[in-house]
């Protein structure tokens, strides 16, 4: 099983998709759960920022129908990243989105022989005992400029002051929360994708998981 946490936009979810195919793992972004939360309590009238709402709709989320509900276009805009910050600062919500995350890593779906989570606590909380760990980062330059090309590419019209803002926000929140802080686990490999292409990242990302496990290409 492999672990990968880091910052916004820092490229751990484009790796952790890629690490999978090529592992032949299954892959959870576990973020989706957080923005799934958020975008429940805002389709239901409510804030964010309120730990009853937060906690109830983390708590309607069943097994059986989470992977629809992950798939859900609506989960990937910049209001529901930040609303997923605040729902994710609650200790129920944490505690009540753990089971689905751990029964992912270790029964991973579609009879695949490995999984990949990537998030925030994933090598810290969820899967401490994880195969190999990362920790994925880029300067908060960098990673807003990526987001910045990616809100673009969407169509939809963003300054870089107030994408480069947002994302300070979302950084300070996550890793100054209380509970289950944004950070590496003491055995991570720190991977900064600065000045790295995706293609690159990846490579890092496989020498390190073959010299740590002997896992190697699943077409290898
Ligand atoms: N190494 C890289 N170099 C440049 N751009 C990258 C790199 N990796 C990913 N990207 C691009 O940066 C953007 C953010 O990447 P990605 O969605 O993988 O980040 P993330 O860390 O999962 O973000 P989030 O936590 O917000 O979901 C995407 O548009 C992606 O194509
Ligand atoms: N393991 C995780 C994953 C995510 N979060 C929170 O959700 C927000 C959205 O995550 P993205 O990866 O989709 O950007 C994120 O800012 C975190 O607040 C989390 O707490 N733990």
């Amino acid at each position: 099983m492999v672990a990968i946490d880091g910052p916004a936009a820092s490229g751990k979810g484009t790796l952790a998709r890629r690490l999978a195919d090529r592992l032949g793992f299954a892959h959870l972004d576990t973020g989706s759960l957080y923005r799934a939360v958020g975008l429940a309590v805002i389709r239901g009238g409510g804030d964010p920022g309120d730990a009853a709402a937060a906690t109830a709709a983390a708590r309607a989320l069943h097994p059986e129908t989470t992977p629809r509900v992950l798939a859900d276009p609506a989960l990937r805009g910049d209001e529901i990243a930040a609303a997923a910050s605040k729902v994710a600062v609650v200790p129920a919500v944490r505690e009540a989105l753990l089971a689905f995350q751990r029964d992912f890593a270790s029964n991973p779906p579609g009879g695949a022989r490995g999984a990949v989570l990537d998030g925030r606590d994933i090598g810290t909380i969820v899967c401490p005992g994880a195969d190999a760990k990362l920790f994925v980062t880029a300067s908060v330059e960098a990673r807003a400029e990526r987001r910045l090309k990616e809100l673009r590419d969407r169509g939809i019209t963003v300054i870089y002051a107030a994408v480069l803002e947002d994302m300070r926000e979302r950084d300070a929140r996550d890793s100054q929360r209380a509970v289950a802080p944004l950070k590496p686990a003491a055995d991570a490999f720190l991977l900064d994708t600065s000045s790295l292409n995706a293609d690159q990242a990846l490579d890092a990302a496989i020498s390190f998981i073959s010299s740590k496990t002997g896992l190697s290409d699943h077409c290898a």
